[in-house]
């Protein structure tokens, strides 16, 4: 597989996942280089709206495709806001709104734990049987007060107690190192190598 392409329009994702895929030989398209509209994620799990994506994407483009659906899960919101985290404060979708909804809904809460959730899923044709499904977490503690220009989302937010700091002070490579969407993706690369190596 030398082709494949990105089922996302975030641009957070996007940018990450070219770091991730450079040093890989393998050809990364975003869909919009085919107009593939948003994909719709009716799901209660991250599993289903990754592979939704996915397969929405490979019928779209007739190429393989990859889709992230991925979230922060709360602790003290007893998981919230999950799946829903890109729609958190309502639509349009906002990181600004979304941050805002969560700083005011863990107001006076003392759990501030929280954890990211990445599930990658790669369908190498619509119809794929057998889609490659990973999945990735990242463990941290919720901020009040935003620290950091890098990354996207809820990483101003997200602090890393083992770093000293949240995930937008990390170094874009770093961050790929170590977050739910780079631990995902050695994953997903894992098992390609063995399904070429069987
Ligand atoms: O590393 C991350 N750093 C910060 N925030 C993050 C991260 N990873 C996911 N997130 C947040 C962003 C968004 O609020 C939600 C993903 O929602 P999700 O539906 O998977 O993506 P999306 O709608 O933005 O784009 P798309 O579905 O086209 O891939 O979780
Ligand atoms: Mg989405």
């Amino acid at each position: 597989m030398n082709k494949l392409v990105l089922a996302s329009n975030n641009a957070g994702k996007l940018r990450e996942f070219a770091q991730l895929f450079a040093p890989l030989g393998i050809e990364l398209l975003p869909q919009s280089a085919f107009n593939v509209g948003e994909a719709e994620e009716p799901h209660v799990t991250f599993v289903e709206n990754a592979l939704a994506k996915a397969r929405h994407c490979a019928q779209a483009t007739g190429l393989p495709a990859l889709a992230d659906d991925s979230g922060i899960c709360v602790t003290a919101l007893h998981g919230a806001p999950g799946v829903y985290s890109a729609r958190y404060a309502g639509e349009p979708k906002s990181d600004q709104r979304n941050n805002d909804k969560l700083i005011a809904d863990l107001a006076g809460k003392t759990d501030r734990r929280a954890h990211y959730v990445c599930v990658l899923a790669l369908c190498r044709h619509a119809g794929d049987p057998q889609p490659l499904i990973t999945e990735g977490e990242w463990h941290g503690e919720i901020v009040a007060t935003p620290r950091g220009e890098g990354g996207f989302g809820y990483d101003p937010y997200f602090y890393l107690p083992k770093h000293g700091c949240t995930a937008a002070e990390l170094e874009a490579a770093e961050k790929n190192r170590i977050s739910h969407r780079g631990v995902a993706l050695q994953q997903l690369l894992r098992k390609l190598r063995e399904n070429q190596n069987p």
